[in-house]
């Protein structure tokens, strides 16, 4: 494990340089690693794991899913199961079930956690909520966490693409003595890029937040909030569209992702420059808050308990569908729509 420096503060990781994947088959050559679920994580692991020549098995209820799995080439009866033939096949068990339906099939994967098994999760949520979740594992396993930074869908793409998606790893329990070593070469195995550490706890407070924040909810308020106030002033679609979304994401976000932000303002006018500097300060300070009392809510399980009993409800997916659909067919993305068809490598 190698210990780096982050802008001052020195953090361990695991590079591939370090455990490279010849390394990672070793460690793993006598496992029969259950990947359970196949929604979004469930795909782009178990077929990186495969690709990458581990002996790998999905176990997955039937349904719509079931059949995605076997499009993908997973072959019932030998390498596709249900999720209690899977887990009782398995020395690794990976559970990559919704976190609400991790709850609900909890029962019966705790019956096949024999001793020495590993127990595998993406998401520190099970174990940090256990008031809330009841998982508890038995003491005779590991368990163990791998948590890709990014979606599933991103996982396997830039699997494909020979890059790879960072990911978080801890060990909550070690009984085996082989957690460290297990952990590690699953995160190798699934695609990781670079590994760094964490525990259960910190993965899912920083995840829960970043997830509801810059990732995912903030930037849709943020964006949203920019071109309601253009358009509320005259301005067209197209020109609300292109100044708040399509330049960021087409041109200034691959600029500071490439090299920094001081990168991307140097290559934008003396103009910009002035007065981002000015106003990076003002949108600072109004949005501190807002993640201050978001990392409160998630802090005190309240996101948590949302989460879990909101997508324990049958019509759970129906519901988030139905909320997807009223963003897409929102002014602003539909203008996106119109955009993203107008890209020349679009037509
Ligand atoms: N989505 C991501 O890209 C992503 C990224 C990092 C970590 N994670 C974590 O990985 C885990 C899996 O997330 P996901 O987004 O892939 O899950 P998901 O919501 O896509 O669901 C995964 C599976 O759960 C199954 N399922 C749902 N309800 C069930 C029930 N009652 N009984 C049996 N099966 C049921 C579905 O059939 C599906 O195969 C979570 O802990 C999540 O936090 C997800
Ligand atoms: C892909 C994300 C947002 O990073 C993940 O945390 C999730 O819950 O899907
Ligand atoms: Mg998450
Ligand atoms: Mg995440």
């Amino acid at each position: 494990m190698a210990q780096m420096n982050f802008g001052g503060v020195m953090e361990n990781v695991v590079t591939r340089e370090e455990f490279p994947l010849e390394k990672a088959r070793e460690v793993l050559k006598n496992e029969t690693i259950a990947v359970i679920g196949y929604g979004v994580q469930g795909p782009g692991q178990s077929l990186n794991l495969r690709d990458n020549g581990f002996n790998v098995i999905v176990g997955q209820r039937q349904g719509k899913t079931y059949e995605k799995a076997v499009a993908d080439g997973w072959v019932p009866g030998e390498t596709l199961f249900s999720i209690e033939e899977a887990c009782k096949r398995a020395t690794i068990i990976q559970v990559l079930l919704s976190d609400a339906a991790q709850i609900a099939c909890w029962p019966t994967i705790k019956q096949y956690l024999t001793p020495g098994k590993a127990l595998y999760f993406s998401h520190g949520f099970a174990i940090t909520y256990k008031e809330r979740t009841g998982i508890v594992p038995p003491a005779d396993v590991d368990v163990i966490m791998v948590a890709p930074k990014g979606s599933g869908t991103s996982l396997r793409t830039m699997f494909l693409e020979g890059r790879g998606l960072n990911s978080s790893y801890a060990i909550f329990q070690d009984a085996t003595g082989r957690a460290f070593e297990r952990v590690i070469a699953l995160g190798i195995g699934v695609g990781s890029g670079y590994l760094f550490e964490t525990t259960f706890k910190r993965e899912v407070y920083s995840d829960l937040t970043g997830e509801r924040g810059t990732l995912m909810g903030a930037i849709q308020g943020l964006l949203l909030a920019q071109y309601e106030t253009l358009r509320e002033h005259g301005h067209t679609p197209s020109e609300a569209f292109n100044e708040t979304v399509e330049e960021l994401t087409q041109s200034l976000m691959p600029l500071f992702a490439q090299k920094g932000m001081d990168w991307m303002y140097a290559n934008c006018s003396t103009t910009a420059q002035r007065g981002a500097l000015d106003w990076m300060g003002p949108f600072h300070d109004a949005t501190k808050p807002v993640f201050e009392k978001l990392y409160k809510s998630v802090a005190d399980g309240e996101e948590a308990q949302r989460s879990i009993d909101s997508n324990s409800q049958p019509d759970y997916r129906e519901k988030l569908n139905e909320e997807l659909r009223q963003l897409r067919e929102s002014e602003m993305w539909q203008t996106g729509a119109v955009v993203r068809k107008l890209r020349p490598e679009n037509n």
